[in-house]
Parts: C-alpha cells; structure tokens; sequence
C-alpha cells in the first residue's frame, strides 16, 4: 500500500475576471512508507494546492488521492497525518502546550500518554522553556515550530509538510532535517515541499519538480547526483614523475606545487592508466558534479519554454 498517492488529481482556480487558472493537471504519484519525498518548485508553481487536495482542504477538479489507502474524502484519512501547512498560525492567546495538548486531544490520546508527548515534542523543538508562554509572543521561528511539534504528538505514519524549513535560522533547519531522518528510520513517510534544494539533498529520497503545475521530474536524488557527474578534478605534485606524459590533458591550474586536470568522465580511464604509467603523484581526486539546483533550475527553466 502506498502511504500517498494521487491519480491525475487536477484543480483549476477560477481568477480575477473569471479567467481560468490551471494550479495543478494530472498529477500521478505514489509516495511509499519509510519514504521521504521532496516536492520542489518556484514560487506559485502548485505545491500548497497539491498538499492541500491531499488533506482534503481543497476539492478536485478532477482526479483522487489517497492516504494510507484511504480516499481524502473521507476524514478517517486525516487521523494518520501529521500536517503543518504553509504560514500557520494558531490560537494566539493559547501557549504552546495548550495548543499541542489540544491538537492531542483531537486524536483522541489517553491522558498520560498525551502528557508524555507532550513534553517530548515541546523539548524535541526547543520550545520546553517558552511553553507556557502566550504564542501571541512568540518570533516566527517558534511559531514554526509550535506548528511542526504539532504534527508529531500522535505519531502518525504520514507527515504532510508544506515548507517546513520556511522562517527557520540555520539551527531550527538543522533540526528539522534532523527530526526528518528520524521519522524516516522508524519507517514514517515524509512528503514535504520547498523551493530550495539543499533541503532536499541531504534528506530526501525522491524528488518530485512541479513546474506550472506539471510534474516535471520525478527520480531518486541519488539517481540525479550521479547523472550529475561532469568530471573528475585531479590535483598532482609538480615535478614527480613525467608530467608531460599527460600534456594532452588541459590543466586548469598549476603552481610550485600542484599541477590540476579536469578530466571529463569519458577520458577518466586513459587518464589514469596514463598517470600510472608515468609515476605521477595524485595528491587530490574530486568528483566534478551538477549539483541539485542546477538540475532544477534546468527543469524550471524548460518547464517554463514547454
Ligand atoms: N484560491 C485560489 N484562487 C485562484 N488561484 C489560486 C488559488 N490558490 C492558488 N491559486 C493559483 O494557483 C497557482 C498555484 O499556487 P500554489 O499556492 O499552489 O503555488 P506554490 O507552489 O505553493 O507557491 P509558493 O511557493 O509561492 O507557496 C498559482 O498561480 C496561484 O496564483
């Protein structure tokens, strides 16, 4: 069973001057338990209305999804889902423990249980001193925060998260990525959208890129990293061994000490062989890569000339 899945799910907006706005078409995904997707595009590009057809929050056009197997349609999905939408906000007047109990109490948590988690979230987001703080007080980043303790107090099997690093100083994102891969190892599935690719890298498994509402790529970041690869920098010690055994190779840099070669992935083997022969020290091998943003921002800006 898929933890998501959406079926050519498709929502049209009607705009200003009743001029029709295609938000998302034919979306077809399968996001597995245990998976973390991440769900990247530019700014307006479909990601909220996607995860808010997926949390029944807004109706189809066209199209299903599904959660944990059951229809969106129906409210028992939403019991399995942590979800933190974009830009929360709360009951201003609660404190952060008041609003995590409450939440709590919606999923029907026994008492000592929903104190234990309670606490545990609260401390896990750094929030445990400013708890019983009205949240009317509180910076952007707790709020954030307040909204992503929120979506752990039941543990549930699935995280809908739409921008979960957004407001967040360089310590809350690492936290945040940090408590990712922890859903992760106990087997939760993760389904969040940013528009910014460090996020992904270092904790996704797949990526999805939405693009004017089309999804216009869909790998494993691992996958991508390696197609990713466009050369090899090597650095050798100047003056060792016969340097102009490898004088068909441009090098890009030398000094007293080093002489650098970026050898294309192709030439990579001769190369070697030739350094080999030629009793070359290599003091540095660096593998040359296109980075995720380049990989997105390529898909956005053919998605856009589509
Ligand atoms: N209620 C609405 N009425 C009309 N158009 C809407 C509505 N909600 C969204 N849209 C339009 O649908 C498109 C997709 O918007 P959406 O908010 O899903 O993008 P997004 O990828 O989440 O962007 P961002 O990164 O800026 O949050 C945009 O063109 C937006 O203007």
């Amino acid at each position: 069973m898929n933890a998501i899945e959406t079926v050519s799910l498709s929502k049209q907006f009607t705009g200003k001057k009743r001029a029709r706005v295609e938000a998302l078409k034919q979306l077809d995904l399968q996001v597995a338990p245990g998976e973390v997707f991440g769900f990247l595009g530019p700014n307006g590009a479909g990601k909220s209305t996607t995860i808010k057809l997926i949390m029944g929050l807004l109706r189809p056009t066209s199209g299903s999804a599904s959660i944990m197997g059951m229809d969106v349609a129906q409210a028992a999905s939403r019991r399995v889902v942590g979800f933190l939408p974009e830009n929360p906000a709360f009951y201003d007047y609660l404190s952060a423990e008041e609003y995590i109990r409450f939440v709590g109490s919606q999923f029907n948590m026994d008492a000592s249980l929903l104190n234990r988690r309670t606490e545990e979230v609260l401390k896990r987001l750094d929030l445990w001193e400013a708890r019983k703080r009205q949240m009317r007080g509180y910076s952007k980043g707790m709020v954030q925060r307040v909204g992503l303790a929120q979506t752990l107090v039941h543990d549930p099997e699935v995280y809908i998260l739409d921008e979960p690093m957004s407001g967040l100083d360089p310590i809350g994102r690492a936290l945040v990525k940090e408590i990712i891969l922890d859903l992760k190892k106990r087997g939760k599935c993760v389904f969040f959208s940013t528009h910014i690719t460090d996020d992904v890298e270092k904790v996704c498994d797949r990526v999805g890129v939405i693009v004017q509402g089309q999804l216009r790529a869909l790998d494993s970041v691992e996958n991508i990293m390696r197609s990713g690869i466009e050369g090899y920098l090597v650095q050798t010690r100047q003056h060792v061994g016969n340097q102009a055994a490898l004088q068909e190779f441009k090098a890009i840099r030398s000094n007293e000490q080093f002489v650098e070669y970026l050898v294309p992935v192709a030439q990579f083997q001769e190369f070697m062989a030739l350094v080999g022969e030629s009793s070359v020290e290599i003091t540095l091998l660096e593998t040359k890569r296109r980075d995720l943003e380049a990989f997105f921002l390529d898909i956005v800006e053919n998605g856009k000339s589509a």
